[in-house]
């Protein structure tokens, strides 16, 4: 059987035999947001007793077709049990609804996954108050909206602040515009830091509930560009979750995805999946070479069993992303069903009535900048100038449905503008040729709308799926008495369904001459050519029990690769954790790279100095006396002296990889190495001289003991050609000298073998944390019998590049023997405090248990141990308060009392005016 049949009858759920199951059998579906408008109905009222659920009325909403079909059909699905997580949109308070604050008792037993307080109103926010009773009654309701056999569980996420709209300001803004080829005007920034800051609320409160239900595997599946920051947010909390991130809007070119200021945060936050999937390989070949250029991932191209169907690997933070395509499709049996009854036969042939003589061209979009209506209506406009004995014989019918967006009253606008001039131009009193309908239709006008169709005319100018193309295909697969049959569609190339539609008759949107043409060709097409081009389209038609067939399939294909190798991710550092721990702790011990960790890697390697804001950070870490601060680099005593011992003595330094080390508070520097024969250096110098000589851009760093080549500024495929070259030659000799060759970043570096970044690291580990270093000829002592009341309690260790492993793995190696030296001294957290992190998207594997993307994050992060980070800045890592504080801080506290303070004023007064 091949790929292609076994997907259609839907995955199976493997069951491991021996370690409990690799799936579960539980879906847990994230969706920005469940598929129902919910009001409060006005007539309701508790005191007259009535039925606690008729407080609520929920409406199904439109849009979202094809992901809200895929839902339906998971729930009926006798393999999977089905969970969904969505936020309940924006919940119409109606009239009779008032602000009731919340008793003490009501707050106290407030549902424990509800993120937002009730303390805003002094910000004139009052919260939508809802009490548990209500959520529990307005879940239950939403849970029965489906005939749900029990296989699917509906998990609102709760997010009730008076301004709802808020939770879509960044997707909707932002990101949505950057995705669509849209470029925002420029700003101060402002509102998009609100707006970014919700952004991280809502995708906080999508982990939280999804915390509360998920069990080992259960797959999780997360929908669209609300949602980018899930991912990471799960993959803190559970390392080996099975995570797909689908993402239904086209992904731009990295031109337009690099304008976004959160652009690497964005991506970190999607890279928490062990899957990235798009509509088309165009899409994911965007992506990828997004990760590519802007976190330094690598990736390689695979082809599939599936028909030789390509996707690509990402290596990023030390596992493999793997990232392809999937369009998502219709469900045809259903539209099949509900488009031909008797009561839409009827409605069609009134249509038909209606514009009896006349062909009619159809076509349904939202009203917003990238659905092309108004280069539609252009095109219509071109075509009734170019083809006059088209005049009277054609009707346009334009379904425009309404949105919210900024500039929806401008674009609504030119829309009557033009519609009102193309039907005084060519209308008559008796007739308008384009009937412009501004609004909502009930499916049942929409299919026999579709059904009487002559033409369906879609001219977006991007978009990633246009279900009403597969819709139009669909109905016209099927003959009947009101002979509609196999009519052409005329579709965009910009529209991501051009890629599955490929037989359309496929326009340049933005070329009305073309399109015009392209109307006047499929208005003429005979019967056969019709039915040829149907036969072809309808084939293609992906349907949405093949799009949850094979995304599932390839998903438990995922988790048993996972489940069988040690594959993991590395997830993003947990920042709230790691502040906790750090404000619990006393003993501190920090250990940092410094190249590509405090600093940005650049092209020089001299012009890698300290900015302001590291020595900033550095210094008030410094100035805890608990704390105790390390830089372990490759660079030399000079360059370390020279930009750090002498401005911060306080920093304990070791050079050259582990060759020499200064001690805190101390200037005196120990070399590691007196008792090796330096004589191998002449020959590396020599080996590496010719190399330089072959290798234009070039040049060799002649340390005291180690000896760099450096090609980040050759030609790229030169220098890596020729330090591969140059390796293999060391390689040849380097064992028998002592000798260890390390590939770093853009450069080759060789040193003795006996000292490294690792021993260091368990030096500094292994001693009293604010006791001097003992050393005598062979070194300095490691002691182990040290009592754990005075070991570090708490090692922050960051590093970028492959010789920093050694670090990290020399902390694992000490955790275990703590494990079973100290299993009675773990901290509250379960842990010993040791945080080996590593740094950027690393095309290597690492063992850290944690990342950080950019020497900024780092900084971020430092920041915030120190205070000095006052709003939010990345990705899921900070715990805030609902201001936007962090938590517990000092500005944290002083807007609570702030808030307090107001309450009793507020109190005051009300006494006051009874
Ligand atoms: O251990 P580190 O502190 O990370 O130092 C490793 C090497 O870093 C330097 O080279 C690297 O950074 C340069 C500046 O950004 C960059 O131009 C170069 O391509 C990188 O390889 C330094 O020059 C070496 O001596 C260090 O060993
Ligand atoms: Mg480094």
């Amino acid at each position: 059987m091949s790929e292609e049949d076994s997907a259609s009858k839907g995955p199976e759920p493997q069951k491991k035999e021996s370690n409990g199951p690799v799936v579960s059998g539980r879906i847990i579906n994230c969706v920005p947001q469940l598929p129902y408008k919910i009001s409060r109905n006005d007539k309701y009222s508790a005191s007259r007793g009535d039925n606690a659920s008729e407080e609520w009325n929920m409406e199904p909403i439109s849009g979202n077709s094809a992901l809200y079909s895929s839902l339906y059909l998971l729930r009926d699905s006798p393999d999977w049990e089905e969970h969904v997580v969505g936020w309940t949109g924006e919940i119409d308070p109606g009239n009779a609804f008032s602000y009731i604050a919340p008793t003490d008792s009501q707050k106290n037993t407030k549902d424990a996954t509800e993120d937002l307080k009730y303390n805003s109103r002094e910000l004139n926010e009052d919260p939508l108050y809802l009490s548990m009773e209500q959520k529990r009654v307005m879940a239950e309701k939403l849970q029965n909206q489906e005939d749900s056999k029990n296989r699917m569980t509906v998990h609102p996420v709760w997010l009730l602040r008076r301004d709802q709209r808020r939770w879509r300001g960044y997707a909707e803004n932002v990101v949505w515009p950057a995705l669509h080829y849209i470029l925002n005007a420029p700003s101060d920034g402002q509102k998009e830091n609100t707006w970014w800051y919700d952004y991280v609320k809502f995708n906080e409160a999508y982990a939280a509930k999804v915390a509360q239900i998920y069990k080992p595997g259960d797959i999780i599946w997360v929908h669209d560009y609300y949602l980018m920051l899930l991912p990471q947010l799960l993959r803190m909390r559970f390392g080996d979750a099975v995570i797909a991130y689908f993402h239904h809007a086209p992904w731009p070119s990295n031109e337009y995805f690099r304008c976004l200021s959160k652009r690497k945060q964005l991506l970190d936050g999607i890279l928490g999946s062990d899957r990235v999937c798009f509509q088309n390989d165009g899409f994911a070949r965007h992506f990828v070479s997004g990760c590519k250029r802007l976190l330094d991932s690598t990736s390689t191209k695979n082809k599939t069993q599936n028909k030789g169907k390509e996707e690509w690997l990402i290596s990023a933070y030390g596992g493999d992303v793997v990232v392809d395509s999937l369009p998502t499709g219709v469900n045809t049996e259903q539209i099949l069903h509900n488009a031909f009854t008797s009561d839409i036969d009827a409605k069609v042939e009134t249509i038909k009535a209606a514009y009896e003589g006349k062909k009619i061209i159809f076509g349904r979009d939202r009203l917003d900048t990238v659905r092309g209506v108004v280069q539609k209506l252009q095109a219509f406009e071109a075509f009734l100038a170019m083809y006059p004995e088209w005049r009277d014989k054609v009707v346009l019918i334009q379904v425009s449905r309404p949105t919210s967006t900024d500039n929806a009253l401008k674009l609504e606008q030119q829309v009557n503008d033009l519609v009102n001039s193309i039907n005084s131009q060519y209308g008559s009193l008796n007739f308008s040729p384009v009937q412009h309908y501004h609004m909502r239709i009930p499916e049942d006008v929409y299919y026999s709308l579709l059904r009487a169709a002559d033409l369906c005319l879609v001219t977006s100018v991007r978009d990633g799926m246009n279900t009403t193309a597969l819709e139009y295909v669909t109905v016209k697969s099927r003959s009947s008495k009101q002979s509609c049959y196999a009519n052409p569609l005329v579709l965009s190339e910009f529209s991501g369904t051009s890629t599955v539609l490929k037989g359309a008759l496929l326009v340049n949107p933005w070329d009305s001459v073309a399109v015009s043409k392209a109307i006047k060709n499929a208005l003429s097409m005979t019967s056969q050519e019709k039915a040829t081009l149907e036969k072809k389209l309808w084939s293609k038609v992906p349907t949405t029990q093949d799009w949850n067939a094979r995304f599932l399939k390839r998903m438990v294909a995922i988790a048993e690769r996972k489940d069988s190798d040690d594959s993991k991710i590395t997830p993003a550092l947990n920042r709230p954790l790691l502040l906790r721990t750090y404000r619990a702790s006393k003993r501190r011990l920090f250990l940092f790279d410094y190249d590509g960790t405090l600093t940005p890697i650049v092209q020089d390697p001299a012009a890698a100095i300290p900015s302001a804001k590291l020595f900033k950070i550095l210094s008030k870490l410094a100035s805890d006396p608990n704390n105790q601060i390390w830089i372990i680099s490759g660079r030399d005593q000079k360059f370390l002296s020279k930009w750090l011992g002498s401005r911060m003595p306080q920093l304990g330094l070791s050079a050259e990889h582990g060759c020499f080390m200064k001690d805190v508070a101390s200037e005196d520097w120990v070399n590691l190495t007196t008792k090796v024969d330096m004589s191998w250096q002449e020959k590396v110098h020599e080996v590496m001289d010719q190399i330089t000589v072959q290798t234009p851009g070039s040049f060799v760093e002649k340390k005291k003991v180690a000896v760099t080549w450096h090609y980040r500024r050759a030609d790229p495929e030169q220098g890596e050609f020729y330090a591969a070259k140059l390796k293999k030659t060391l390689d040849g000799f380097a064992a028998d000298l002592g000798l260890e060759v390390m590939e770093g970043k853009a450069n080759v570096e060789v040193r003795p073998k006996f000292v490294n970044k690792g021993e260091i690291v368990k030096r500094l580990v292994w001693h009293p944390l604010g006791e001097k270093q003992l050393y005598d000829d062979d070194g300095f002592k490691i002691d182990e019998s040290v009592p754990k009341d005075r070991l570090p309690e708490f090692i922050l260790c960051l590093g970028d590049d492959f010789t920093d492993e050694d670090m990290f793995a020399q902390l694992n190696s000490i955790e275990s023997v703590w494990e079973k030296k100290f299993p009675d001294d773990r901290n509250e957290c379960g842990h010993y405090g040791f945080y080996p992190v590593t740094v950027g998207s690393a095309s290597k594997k690492t063992v850290a248990k944690a990342h950080l993307t950019d020497p900024q994050q780092v900084l971020d992060t430092l920041g915030l141990l120190v205070g000095d980070v006052s709003l939010f800045q990345s990705a899921g890592t900070v715990d805030l308060d609902d201001r936007g504080h962090i938590k517990d801080s000092e500005s944290s506290m002083k807007s609570e009392q702030a808030g307090v303070a107001y309450n009793m004023r507020r109190s005051a007064s009300l006494k006051d005016s009874t």
